[in-house]
């Protein structure tokens, strides 16, 4: 891994790098100058030179437009914004807003049991500099709780389980913490009706890590220490390391530091997340492979009549998001102010639309539900 891509960028800083390096800078110069010469060289006082270079720029006709249009396209803050602007557009035209987009999202669960997988950070509370103080709103914890007194759901976080748990505080949702390694089903019986074949889903793929990780997690809050502002998080069954309180002039010195620790472990991999580098087990176990093994624990193995609905907004839901297309299966929502690759299908910006979409979707069950005959 080259230092390149451990440093963390956000998207939104690459992608207005990459339009401010792809613009020109300098209008053309034979309007403009061309102009400013014939003034000057008629000599005069200023008001004639300006009168004279309005006539010789009314005279140019065309050429005055192209040079306006160059001169606002190298004005590097107007050139910035149309740019970015044209890349959000493009951007929202293929990844649309899942509150615009609520009726077709909804169309699609027709005759299929909608079950819900909430990614935590970014997603349910907002981005914050202290990892310890990421608090969800009380709005947002009803929101989840009344999603799930309808609808199978899941919290899927990079997060160890507890921590998780601490911050979410409902008994009756399913949890996968440690980005999938560590799943648990619900403390209290869900009020939606079962499906058949459901099962208690308690799993832990990496548990023959959890000595590595602890030794790792130790080495690294000692080899990081003297990196004013950095902070490792002890997840569990991975560790992370925080990148967000640290001087970005200090980002490719601390990213070697976490990497000449976790070269002497093959059986570890580093992964990158918002202004993180998440340690973690080289097994083929992610966020997807939580997904799918709670499908699977919940009775909807190869069902075509269930509907998950996936909403994240890291690099590592794109796991996630990889598995509903490769399903065919399913809705993925990224969470984002800024355009991203990704391969989630609709949009949210943060979390306060992901709680609108939460209640939008529970009232739209609730109206459904008073609709069907009484029999
Ligand atoms: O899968 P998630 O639930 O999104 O967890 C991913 C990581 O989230 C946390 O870090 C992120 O949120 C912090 C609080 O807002 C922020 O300070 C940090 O910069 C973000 O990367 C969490 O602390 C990590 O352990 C998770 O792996």
């Amino acid at each position: 891994m080259t230092n390149q891509n451990v440093i963390v960028q956000e998207m939104g800083m690459a992608v207005a790098a990459a339009v401010a390096n792809s613009y020109p800078c300098l209008p053309p110069r034979s309007c403009g100058s061309a102009a400013v010469a014939a003034a000057s060289a008629g000599g005069g006082s200023a008001m004639s030179i300006k009168k004279r270079l309005l006539s010789s720029l009314e005279l140019s006709g065309s050429r005055v437009n192209a040079w306006v249009e160059s001169m606002k396209a190298s004005s590097p803050t107007h050139a910035k914004a149309t740019a970015i602007d044209d890349l959000n557009t493009a951007w929202m035209r293929k990844h649309p807003s899942a509150l615009s987009k609520f009726e077709q999202i909804v169309s699609a669960s027709k005759g299929k049991q909608i079950v819900m997988f909430l990614d935590y950070d970014g997603t349910l509370s907002p981005i914050v500099d202290d990892p310890d103080s990421a608090f969800m709103s009380e709005s947002m914890r009803a929101a989840v709780r009344d999603v799930a007194s309808y609808f199978p759901t899941a919290i899927v976080s990079g997060r160890c389980r507890d921590k998780v748990y601490d911050f979410v505080k409902l008994t009756e949702l399913y949890y996968a913490g440690s980005h999938g390694m560590d799943i648990k089903g619900p403390a209290k019986t869900p009020k939606y009706k079962k499906s058949k074949g459901s099962k208690a889903p308690n799993h832990q793929p990496a548990s023959e890590f959890l000595p590595m990780i602890e030794e790792v997690y130790r080495r690294l809050v000692e080899t990081t220490k003297s990196t004013p502002g950095a902070k490792v998080e002890n997840n569990k069954f991975c560790a992370s390391v925080h990148f967000r309180c640290v001087d970005e002039k200090y980002w490719s010195d601390l990213a070697d530091k976490v990497k000449s620790v976790i070269k002497e472990y093959p059986m570890l991999r580093i992964t990158q997340g918002r202004k993180v580098l998440e340690i973690r087990p080289t097994i083929k176990w992610d966020k997807g492979k939580a997904l799918e093994f709670l499908l699977e624990s919940l009775g909807f193995a190869d069902c075509s009549d269930v509907l998950p609905v996936y909403i994240g907004d890291d690099r590592t839901d794109e796991d996630a998001f990889k598995v509903l297309r490769d399903r065919g299966q399913g809705i993925g929502i990224l969470v984002t102010k800024n355009p991203k690759e990704t391969k989630a299908s609709y949009s949210l910006k943060e979390p306060a639309e992901v709680m609108d979409f939460l209640t939008r979707l529970v009232d739209w069950k609730r109206l459904t539900l008073n609709d069907e005959p009484i029999v």
